[in-house]
């Protein structure tokens, strides 16, 4: 008979309840069996699921917004470092609560990849041991593999977590990577503490933008790298943050925030900036007589003239960054509009999928043109409307077919609009109305930003910036069980939430706006702009853009007021037959009818008034 191994002596006697044989298990381990054990957790059963409602996960995801965002970039990395080995990474707050994950499909679709979801706790005293737990306990990484969880049903995962910590050393995120197998994933474990430390780091950028960041190592060619250390100083030399490798190589002097940098590395500051400025590397020796090399990551922002030194030493800071380019006629001073937009540029650098949701009419479309322009990437913004079409068409239309794939295929084959999309944006609007089969297509393609065309042999990677919308509400939805969760999750990595019309707190320079853009020769006064922000708006900007359109053909003059606005008249139409029973375009219907009404019953005027065609018009009056 085989002698037994240690992990499996370990679990006859953790499943009889005798004492775990010392040394069969790594102390860690055994002292995490022992606590479960003492919460009189049953080894043998299948733990509970204990999932935090969404509500609390979307407001837990708010609250760590600024983390999460480097969280998620990092872990496209990871799972593209890690794609197809059958992996499921996940982003968890300091509780051990999972706030998003990127899996491999085949692990989502599991028993255990359903178990490690957006709002799961994986606390020891929920969970048992497993990595995710024991990293928040611990503060450090933590592989657990197989066998080694406290729970028999856990015995075929393996999870490997890195704790993220801030500056000031608060546990304040944790990453982790699991999959089912029990081998040792030592590269894996690694790749995943790698990915946590560049969180440290870019915490660091995040936080303290407006400082200097210098980064220093004994030896000038790891520079570039994670043990690199980083430090963060004003421009008078007060230390602001340090990152762990910093630390670790300042052990033994009073290397903590608030101290100065003339306290850890010898010379004077000034003398340092000058070298560090010039763009150069500098040697310098830490307060302990170590030598190292140092080079500047980050100009800190220009003080205000009376805080400058008055020795001239430092050379003036970088001219402010210049306004990031906007798509054309977006009017966006409303200080909620704004606040979401905040990091937006990251975002897209970043490459993070973009999820605008807001009322009919508010501009999700435009903001998916800002969002391209925001991006600054070259290639193409390419829009498909997701409404009604049906799975084969969806994924023919993303990912293109070849000749004839299929029955009325186009002889020459198409190339797919992913393709047309490469090096720009995919817009993919009505979100919420891909069927359930070619949501989980999307999926695939988010996670691997993979395309075959339908009837094609070659993947081809595709380099494409998602934005998606919607004004339907997915996490609804996703309750009801007609949205994926997974696939939300993906999508929303940025959410951009667009106010309706009747909360903007920029009504008339939108109203302006579009009064300019209707007839640039005409003025409005401003009492009605007054009256048309009472108005309920339901068809928000849009909605806003056809009463002017009205107001102006009535008017026929080089100005709009009170008396030639009728916000109500929409209203008054009946809908055509074709719209009568679709809420959202019941609104759409009744302002083309009553701009045709104003209009004379004309319709090229109609049309050329509201931007529509001719046909358009006539389909919704005749
Ligand atoms: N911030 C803005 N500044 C100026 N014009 C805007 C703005 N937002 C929207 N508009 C105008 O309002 C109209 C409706 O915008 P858009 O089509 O982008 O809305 P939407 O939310 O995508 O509509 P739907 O829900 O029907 O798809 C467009 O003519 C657009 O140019």
């Amino acid at each position: 008979m085989q002698p037994l191994s240690n992990i499996e002596r370990a679990r006859s006697a953790l499943e009889e309840g005798r004492r775990i044989p010392s040394g069969a298990l790594s102390s860690l381990v055994a002292s995490s069996w022992e606590r479960c054990r003492d919460l009189g957790l049953d080894p043998g059963i299948e733990p509970r699921d204990v999932v935090v409602p969404f509500p609390l996960v979307q407001r837990l995801r708010e609250e760590h917004s600024g983390l999460r965002r480097l969280a998620l970039a990092e872990m496209q990395l990871l799972h593209a470092q890690i794609a197809g080995s059958n992996f499921l990474i996940a982003f968890a707050d300091p509780d051990g609560v999972v706030l998003d994950t990127i899996s491999d499909q085949h692990f989502a679709d599991s028993r255990s990849g359903r178990s490690i979801i957006p709002g799961s706790a994986w606390g020891e005293a929920e969970r048992g041991t497993n990595a995710l737990g024991l990293a928040v306990r611990q503060r450090e990484p933590v592989a657990i593999y197989g066998r080694e969880h406290y729970f028999r049903s856990h015995g075929h995962l393996s999870c490997m977590a890195a704790p993220i910590l801030d500056a000031g050393g608060q546990l304040v995120g944790l990453l982790d990577a699991s999959c089912s197998h029990e081998a040792r994933q030592q590269h894996t474990h690694a790749l995943v503490r790698m990915a946590a430390a560049q969180i440290e780091n870019g915490l660091i950028y995040q936080e303290r933008s407006n400082l200097f960041i210098f980064a220093f190592h004994p030896r000038a060619e790891y520079l570039d790298t994670l043990s690199a250390g980083l430090i963060a100083v004003s421009r008078d030399g007060a230390v602001s943050s340090l990152n762990r490798p910093g630390q670790a190589m300042l052990a033994g002097l009073p290397a903590a925030a608030g101290c100065h940098f003339e306290d850890l590395f010898e010379g004077r500051f000034g003398a340092a900036m000058d070298g560090l400025l010039d763009g150069g590397v500098v040697r310098i020796r830490d307060r302990a007589g170590s030598a190292v090399f140092m080079v500047c990551r980050q100009i800190g922002a220009r003080a205000p003239a009376a805080d400058l030194p008055g020795r001239g030493r430092l050379p003036p800071g970088p001219a402010p960054a210049a306004a990031p380019p906007a798509a054309p006629g977006f009017v966006c001073l409303d200080p909620a509009l704004r606040r979401t937009m905040e990091g937006l540029a990251d975002a897209t650098r970043m490459r993070m999928p973009v999820h605008i949701c807001g009322e009919t009419g508010t501009g999700k479309e435009l903001m998916a043109r800002h969002v391209h322009a925001v991006s600054g990437r070259r290639g193409e913004f390419v829009a498909l409307n997701c409404g009604a079409l049906p799975e084969t068409l969806f994924v023919s239309e993303i990912f293109g077919h070849e000749r004839g794939a299929f029955t009325n295929a186009r002889q020459d084959g198409a190339p797919g609009l992913a393709r047309l999309a490469d090096g720009g944006t995919l817009f993919l609007d009505e979100v919420a109305d891909i069927p359930a089969p070619a949501q989980t297509v999307l999926l695939r393609f988010l996670d691997s930003m993979e395309i075959r065309a339908v009837g094609g042999q070659k993947t081809r990677k595709v380099d494409v910036q998602i934005v998606s919308a919607t004004n339907a509400d997915l996490a609804a939805l996703v309750r009801e069980r007609r949205f994926r969760a997974d696939l939300l999750f993906r999508l929303n990595a940025f959410t951009l939430a667009l106010p309706p019309l009747r909360e903007r707190q920029d009504f008339a320079a939108v109203v302006r706006h579009l009064m300019q853009a209707i007839a640039p020769e005409a003025a409005i006064t401003d009492a009605a702009i007054e009256r048309l922000r009472r108005g309920p708006w339901p068809g928000n900007i849009r909605e806003l853009q056809a009463t002017l359109q009205r107001a102006y053909l009535r008017g026929r003059m080089t100005f709009v007021d009170e008396d030639a606005l009728d916000p109500g008249d929409a209203e008054d139409q009946e809908a055509c037959d074709a719209c009568a029973g679709h809420p959202l375009n019941r609104i759409r219907c009744r302002e083309i009818r009553a701009a045709y009404t104003t209009a004379g019953s004309n319709i090229a005027v109609t049309a050329r008034t509201l931007g529509l065609s001719r046909t358009t018009v006539y389909k919704h009056v005749r």
